[in-house]
Parts: C-alpha cells; structure tokens; sequence
C-alpha cells in the first residue's frame, strides 16, 4: 500500500477532502499518515482508525518517507517544504492545492475528466507534481469541457461570480457577519410595514459605509455590495485571478501557452459577489464553427458524468443554475446556452460550481486514486 502523507486535512478546503475520501472509501487503500504544522504529537483524526499521532509536517526527514504528499496546507508551506524535499532527493508523488507550483514545467494541473490524456502522458513521463487548479478555472472546464475538448472554441470571455469561499474560511465567516449586521441596523423598521423603504435604503448606505460595518477580512463591504478585483494586482489592468483564466486552462488542456498558435484566447474579469461557496461565471463563446445548438447540448452534456445541461428557461434557470441549488453538490449545470446576436458563432453559457469540491478537493481526491490504481 502506498504511503501517503496528508498536510492541511483540517483546513476548509481540507475538510472537504476528507468527507470525500470517506464518502468514496479511499481510506481503505492506502496507508494515510497526518502531519500538522501546528500540533504535532496530537491525536490524528478519529474517523481513521489507528492513525496513530500527528507527525510534523516540517520535518523533511517524516515527510521523506512518503509515496505520496497530499497538501491543502496553502502556498506558503509549499514554497517552504517543497524545494527541501526535492533537494533532499525525495522523488515521491506531490499533490497540491495551492498555486505556487501549478506553472512549472515539472508539473501537471490536474483535473482528470477533462484532461486525463495529459495526466496519463506526464506520469508516463515521469512527473512527479500534480497541482489542483485554479477553481474558477476548474469549474468552467467542468462544465463547457465539452466545447473545449471538442477544439470548438476560438475563444472566450468569462465574467466571473465568485463565491466568498474562495477568500478563505474568515471571509465566508465575515460576508455572514456582514449579512447579520447589515439586517440589525434596520430591524426596527423593517418590522414596521408603514415605514419607508428610501429611509430603510439610506440607513443600509450609510451602515455599510460606517466604520461599524465588519470588514477586517474583505477591507470593503462584500454582503449588500459586491468587490471588482480578485487576487493580485498584475500592474497592466488584470488582476492575477483573471490571468490565471488564459494561463491554466491552456496547460490543463495540454495546449501551447495563451496567445501561441494553436492556444486557445481566454479572458475576463473577475468579482467577489455575496455567495457562500459556489462560483458562478457567464461566458461569451466564440464557437470555431457554427454548430447547432442541440449538437452543443450534446457535446456538453456527454463530455463527464457531471456537466448537466440546464434548458434555457426562465424557470429552470432560477431553481437550477445557483449558487444556492448547487452548493455542496458534485455536479456542474451549464445553462443560459443561446446563439448570440453577432451571429451563429457567438454562443452565450452561464455555469455554477461548488469550488471546494471541483473547485478544488475532488480533483485531488481523484489524482491519489489514479496513483493508488496504476
Ligand atoms: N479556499 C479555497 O477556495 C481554495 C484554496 N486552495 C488552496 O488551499 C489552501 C488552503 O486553503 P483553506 O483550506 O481555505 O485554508 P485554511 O486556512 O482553512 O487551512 C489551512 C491550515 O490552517 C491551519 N489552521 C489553523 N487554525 C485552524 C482552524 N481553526 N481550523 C482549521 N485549520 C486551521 C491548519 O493547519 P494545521 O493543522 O497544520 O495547523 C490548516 O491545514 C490555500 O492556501 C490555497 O492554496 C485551493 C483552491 C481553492
Ligand atoms: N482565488 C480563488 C481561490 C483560490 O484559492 O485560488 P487559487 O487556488 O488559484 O489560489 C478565489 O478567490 O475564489
């Protein structure tokens, strides 16, 4: 059996990987030893039977004797740990969430039922990186997978909704907070149906423009607002979250980098709206041919068991392609399909995934099994 190494198991994003790994019984197939930045010598989590204790996920000399290392830790750990344990010969498989290592010629962004071709490929090659990727990213290539694989897109713009999730658990924790305040400070009014909804709106304005207003987290409301930049500032008018959008889906579908011949051209721009942990994306496709649209339905509804083709209709739209229909659900519904228009090339897609499991647990979930299979 191998001998895998978790890191970040009880993280938010971590968390969710192990309710999947027990939901899916992996635990039965490898040999799983806990590591902890934080509390080594501790009990290893219950729900493994004999794990035994936590071990130190510093310790190079513990982590070396892994087959496998599976991090949800963050960025920072693996910039940290990660060139020790090459340097110190390590040769293991390393799975990870965070980004730090996604662009690197040694490693492969993983997400198997899009790009299983490109995973096969490097381990056959020998690659020994497999990095989750960006979940936006992830969830638009679950969901439009079909046109993708298909080489039907010339290109796409994508205007994301991106969940409070993808800011981290205090965030998620202070968009609630926000929510709960933002209610209190009108309570009194809003119980009284004779009061006047402009004085209601102006006392909702000047809360969340007061210094009362909960935004240690986000620096800016998020709950009755929204936020127009996600991740870094690049310095050319793109934040990083949007770059990622070209960058990582050309590598995931093993194509040459945006803006080289045969690439495909993705762009957009990115928002933090008031959801819990479903990001939600609308997206301009221009089509490399004009196919009909019940052809495109098939495609996408065929390309893996989890992109559900939505009709686009008022009322299946409202109950199925939100945010609050999906969340904690494995599968992606892709809706809002209509030609365009600027003419029968141009198609328009709206899609909504939960980005703590496609997003980003379950394709890592998925990366240990094919190991554990080969
Ligand atoms: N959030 C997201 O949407 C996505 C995140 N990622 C990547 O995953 C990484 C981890 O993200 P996320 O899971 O949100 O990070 P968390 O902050 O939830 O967890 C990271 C680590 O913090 C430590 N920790 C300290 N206090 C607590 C606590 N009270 N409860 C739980 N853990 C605690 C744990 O380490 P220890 O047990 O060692 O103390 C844990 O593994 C990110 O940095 C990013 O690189 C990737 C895709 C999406
Ligand atoms: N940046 C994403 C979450 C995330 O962690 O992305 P990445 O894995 O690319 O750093 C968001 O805020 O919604």
């Amino acid at each position: 059996m191998l001998k895998v190494g978790l890191v970040g198991w009880r993280g938010m994003v971590g968390s969710v990987l192990m309710q999947r790994m027990r939901e899916e019984g992996d635990f039965g197939h490898f040999e799983p030893i806990f590591f902890s930045t934080s509390n080594a010598g501790g009990a290893a989590p219950s729900f493994v039977p004999g794990a035994g204790a936590l071990q130190d996920a510093n310790n190079i000399d513990a982590l070396q004797k892994m087959d496998v290392i599976l991090t949800c830790q963050g960025g920072d750990y693996t910039n940290e740990v990660f060139p020790k344990l090459r340097s110190a010969g390590w040769n293991g498989y390393w799975i990870d969430a965070a980004s730090s290592l996604r662009m690197k010629d040694d490693a492969i962004i993983i997400l198997d039922p899009v790009n299983q071709n490109v995973i096969d490929k490097g381990l056959s090659s020998g690659v020994k990186n497999y990095i989750g990727g960006n979940c936006t990213v992830s969830l638009m290539l679950m969901g439009l997978g079909g046109l993708f694989q298909n080489n039907l897109v010339e290109w796409a713009t994508s205007m994301t909704y991106q969940a409070a999730s993808g800011a981290g658990a205090q965030n998620m924790r202070e968009l609630i907070a926000q929510m709960g305040s933002i209610h209190a400070e009108v309570k009194g009014l809003l119980a009284d149906p004779a009061s006047a909804i402009l004085e209601i709106d102006r006392k909702v304005a000047d809360h969340l423009n007061s210094a009362e207003y909960p935004k240690d987290h986000f620096g800016v409301p998020l709950g009755g607002s929204l936020i127009p930049w996600i991740d870094k500032d690049l310095g050319n008018g793109q934040s990083k979250e949007e770059w990622k959008g070209g960058a990582e889906t050309n590598k995931i579908l093993g194509k040459p980098a945006m803006g080289e011949a045969g690439s495909v051209l993705i762009d957009g721009l990115c928002v933090r709206i008031g959801a819990m942990r479903c990001h939600s994306q609308a997206l301009t496709i221009k089509l490399t041919k004009d196919i009909p649209l019940d052809e495109i339905s098939d495609l996408l509804a065929k390309a893996n068991p989890w992109a559900r083709v939505v009709p686009n209709e008022r009322e299946a739209s409202m109950r199925d392609l939100t945010p609050a229909a999906v969340t904690g659900r494995m599968h992606v519904p892709v809706g809002r399909l209509r030609k365009m228009a600027m003419g029968g090339q141009y198609l328009s897609a709206f899609t909504v995934g939960d980005q703590l499991l496609w997003g980003a647990a379950e394709p890592l979930r998925r990366m240990l099994r094919i190991l554990i299979e080969r």
